[in-house]
């Protein structure tokens, strides 16, 4: 198929390399010139474990080929599928101008009728509002599609092969057809719905995955107050089929581009129709004062913030990306300048160079740099870096071997044995003291 790719970054890139990958012919666009001049010299604007690979090599074969020009990227295409950002407004409600953007000039350059695939996460309704705007003069030339994306950063490229499930939404057999095509090579169930049904799966799934943070955070709080572990908790809960076990991982709440945007978008959603969505609503808070809840620690153990040097380990919002939208790292860090405290931070990927003065922390060069001369280190990104971390190298450096873990990296009775004063999440200071059994 001769597909354009509107959009080169976490979803656009990816999908268009795999496309590239099973044969298709693609074109990706980008209108950043700066984004698309380093992609064709190698150098990817995203952090994404085997994307370069797959890149280059589409590009060697030339069935990838990156540009800014509408013209060259919509010539002969038969689908164009839209991966721009939706980022949140200031009311909660997405800001749609780089998609309609899309659309306009869609509406300007294409002369055929070719299949537009909605990959954005876009507000309930939008599709329908693309189609209405597009076909206005010819009823029928553009054949619009939604195409939710579920893939998770990190690990892109196996979940955008392997997902759990497709959705399309769309109106027509042409368009059906070709999305059965498209996604042959995909083993697993498709999902065929109208338009606004597609659009509110996508919203309900991350509603439905922040949900089950904030939850698990809730219990790991009063697990740490009631003495007890969270991860056998977790475990005992999860081993019930009707919960089962992922997303209950206790940390420092969720972040990223996609879970806190579009819970938000849900609340603006039911505020638009009157429809009472408390229950995200509190999703949201539970998951802000989660960060503070733990600057909290580290002010109660230090007996105040001022002054203070401490360590943050891990800027990005998870492993394995470059990412640093919506990161709790940021949040936390501005707390604990905003109370005086002094950081120095430390990331394997994410570049610091314009963070740095934004947020008031120093950088380092690496996470044993970070923790010299620290009255308490902060871990809060689980990077496999810092698994391997000499850790009592660590406790050597540092003016007080105090370490509050984000992210329950290590086992707490070791961190004990090792000489730290170790805070994970969900597990109280007495709990690791008592427990005759492995916490983690
Ligand atoms: N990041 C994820 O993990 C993920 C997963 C599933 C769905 N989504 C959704 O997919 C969409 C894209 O997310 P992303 O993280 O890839 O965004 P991104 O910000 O990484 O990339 C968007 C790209 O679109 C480009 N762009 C903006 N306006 C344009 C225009 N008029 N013409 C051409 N290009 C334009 C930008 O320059 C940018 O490179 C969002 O709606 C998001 O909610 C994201
Ligand atoms: O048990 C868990 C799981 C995740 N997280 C945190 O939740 C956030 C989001 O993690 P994850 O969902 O893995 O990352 P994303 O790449 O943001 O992916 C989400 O958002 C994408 C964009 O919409 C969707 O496509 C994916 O299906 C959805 O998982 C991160 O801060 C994680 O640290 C936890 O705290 N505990």
């Amino acid at each position: 198929m001769r597909i354009c790719v509107v959009g080169a970054g976490y979803v656009g890139l990816v999908s268009a390399a795999v496309f590239a990958d099973w044969g298709h012919d693609v074109v990706c666009l980008d209108n950043d010139p700066l984004k698309i001049g380093r992609i064709r010299a190698g150098n990817l604007p995203v952090y994404e474990p085997g994307l370069p690979e797959m890149v280059s090599r589409n590009m060697e074969k030339k069935s990838l080929r990156f540009t800014t020009d509408w013209e060259v990227a919509v010539k002969d295409r038969e689908l164009v599928m839209v991966a721009v950002g939706t980022p949140p407004g200031e009311d909660g409600h997405p800001n749609l101008t780089a998609l309609w953007n899309v659309v306009k000039s869609l509406k300007a350059s294409i002369r055929d009728h070719v299949l537009v695939a909605i990959k954005s996460t876009v507000p309930v309704g939008t599709c329908a509002a693309v189609s209405r705007f597009l076909n206005e003069d010819r009823e029928g030339r553009f054949d619009i599609i939604s195409a939710p994306e579920f893939l998770r950063q990190g690990s892109a490229i196996n979940d955008f092969m392997s997902p759990d499930r497709m959705v399309i939404g769309c109106r027509t057999e042409a368009a059906r057809q070709s999305m059965k095509e498209l996604f042959e090579p995909l083993d697993c169930p498709v999902i065929f719905t109208d338009w606004q049904s597609s659009e509110m799966i996508k919203y309900a799934a991350n509603a439905y995955l922040a949900m089950k943070i904030s939850f698990i955070n809730t219990i790991a709080n009063l697990c740490e107050e009631a003495d007890a572990n969270i991860y056998q908790v977790a475990l005992g809960i999860g081993l019930d089929r009707r919960i089962g076990p992922a997303f209950l991982k206790p940390g420092i709440g969720f972040g990223g581009s996609c879970l806190p945007k579009d819970t938000k978008a849900l609340v603006a959603l039911g505020e638009t129709y009157g429809v009472n969505v408390s229950l995200f609503q509190e999703v949201l808070r539970i998951n802000h004062e989660q960060r503070v809840r733990i600057v909290k620690k580290l002010e109660a153990r230090l007996e105040g913030l001022a002054g203070k040097r401490i360590a943050v380990l891990g800027l990005a919002f998870k492993a394995n990306t470059n990412d640093v939208r919506e990161a709790p790292a940021l949040a936390i860090i501005h707390q604990i300048v905003q109370a005086g405290g002094q950081v120095v931070a430390y990331d394997p990927v994410v570049d610091m160079k314009d963070l740095s003065p934004l947020y008031g922390f120093t950088p380092a060069e690496d996470a044993y740099q970070a923790v010299t001369h620290a009255d308490a280190a902060v871990l809060l990104t689980e990077w496999d870096e810092f698994y391997g971390l000499e850790l009592e190298r660590v406790r050597e450096l540092m003016n007080q071997p105090l370490l509050v873990d984000g992210r329950n990296l290590f086992a707490p009775q070791v961190m004990r044995q090792l000489g730290f004063h170790y805070i994970p999440v969900g597990i109280s200071e007495e709990h690791v003291a008592n427990s005759l059994v492995p916490t983690a």
